[in-house]
């Protein structure tokens, strides 16, 4: 039941920490973690001034024979404090935040008490219930219901934190900055350094409002673009792909702005500029390129839109007029991979090597981890085993994304100013 815990300067027992001042000698209540049992107790508050423990007088006592007073007692533990007389009123208000970085702390050596420490990794959802401290905030999972909070480095606390990481790994920076150059249109790790959480709300698409745009992302060979095509057939009168453009000629049969926009290379390099494209790229000498304005027309038309889009893509899309909601779709396991892909008959032996061979495993799991760089972005994961389940639960996951409430970034959500 009882937890020691003695590391830095406060000290974690029954849902509270307690904190020794080093002038007087006095023991303090430090914190009261939310939903603990000194917090269920209603008792005790933070910056009470611990006198007794059980009829055993604390004043004069190191914080760990404390902590061995409370881990040796049995049934009712009976505390005699003087109340802190500036008791802040509790009344916090609760945020929910999506960590946009990962935390652990048992690896951080600033945490007051790693005990009372809460982990959590990217895209998780933290309710924040207490912020009352600058640094140290107290947070839930969601969902959560009912359980014990947990400390977690503030915002503020985080940033400085990334700071300090970001000027001690000179390798990191370098690999950074090749990155930015050979990227465009977007910086994909500017945004998540300057915000480690990103405050969310609950929305729920009014009937009258555009559908959410829906982004598939996966790793090459995994299926996405498979999945896009066949949900689009299955239903082209709800989904829709973007028209892209191109610089390539009309053929016979083709129309403006139904195949493709067919525009002039001035004309496309133009919008390269004006960063009018989500992505673009170039094959057999003409470039191809998938505008913003395009996926616009099918949300305005009433459709839902469904791209398929490399995870650096994301951010550009994240915004208030797309609220995207991003789909990342796996791979089953190597054996289930073979199996289905072979069973399906649908790629030749030549293909099916080609997916498999030892290069394209090198390139799957490079772009496997570079995805994961941006799990905070996913909303949901589908993996891609049988095909037709794969559909199935792909229309199900867009349902409840376009009609169910969902989590998006409070800025999203905002009426027009
Ligand atoms: N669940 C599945 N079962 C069987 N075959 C599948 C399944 N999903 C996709 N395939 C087949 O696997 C091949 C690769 O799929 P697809 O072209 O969609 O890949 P992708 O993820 O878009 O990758 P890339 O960007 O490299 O094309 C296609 O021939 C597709 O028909």
């Amino acid at each position: 039941l009882l937890k020691l815990c003695t590391f830095k300067n406060e000290f974690s027992q029954n849902g509270a920490t307690i904190r020794k001042d080093e002038a007087t000698g006095d023991i303090y209540i430090a914190r009261v973690i939310h939903g603990g049992l000194a917090d269920r107790s209603a008792l005790l508050h933070p910056g009470d001034l611990l006198v007794e423990v059980n009829g055993n007088p604390v004043v004069g006592l190191e914080p760990e024979q404390v902590i061995h007073i409370l881990a040796n007692s049995q049934g009712t533990i009976l505390f005699k404090v003087i109340p802190n007389p500036s008791q802040a009123s509790n009344s916090q208000t609760l945020v929910c935040m999506r960590a946009m970085v990962d935390y652990c702390p048992l690896q951080d050596s600033s945490i007051p008490c790693p005990d009372a420490g809460m982990a959590f990794s990217r895209g998780d959802l933290l309710q924040v219930v207490d912020q009352s401290d600058g640094q140290w905030w107290q947070a839930r999972k969601l969902p959560c219901a009912t359980s014990c909070a947990g400390l977690i480095p503030s915002a503020s606390m985080l940033k400085s934190k990334q700071r300090e990481q970001w000027w001690c790994q000179p390798l990191q920076r370098t690999s950074y900055r090749k990155r930015r150059q050979s990227c465009t249109t977007c910086s994909p790790n500017t945004n998540a350094l300057s915000t480690p959480y990103e405050e969310v709300v609950l929305y729920q698409r009014p009937p009258q409002e555009n559908h959410r745009l829906i982004i598939l992302v996966g790793a090459s060979g995994v299926g996405v673009n498979e999945l896009r095509k066949r949900l689009i057939k299955l239903n082209p009168s709800t989904f829709q792909g973007p028209v892209p453009h191109t610089t390539r000629s009309i053929r016979a049969g083709e129309q403006n702005g139904r195949e493709y926009h067919f525009v002039t290379k001035e004309l496309f390099e133009y919008m390269v500029c004006n960063h009018r494209f989500v992505e673009y790229g170039e094959s057999k000498g003409q470039l191809y390129g998938i505008s913003t304005d395009a996926i616009d027309e099918v949300l305005k038309r009433g459709r839902m839109c469904i791209i398929d889009a490399e995870p650096h893509s994301i951010q550009l899309l994240r915004t208030k007029k797309f609220k995207p909601y991003v789909i990342f779709i796996k791979p089953p396991s190597p054996d289930r991979l073979r199996q289905t892909r072979r069973d399906a008959r649908i790629i030749t032996n030549y293909a099916i090597n080609r997916v498999f061979s030892k290069e394209r495993e090198r390139e799957r799991e490079t772009k496997q981890k570079n995805e994961s760089k941006y799990k905070q972005f996913f909303d949901s994961v589908l993996v891609n085993d049988d095909l037709q389940d794969a559909c199935i639960e792909l229309c199900s996951i867009i349902q409840q994304a376009q009609d169910e409430p969902q989590w998006i970034p409070v800025s999203w959500g905002r009426a027009e100013d």
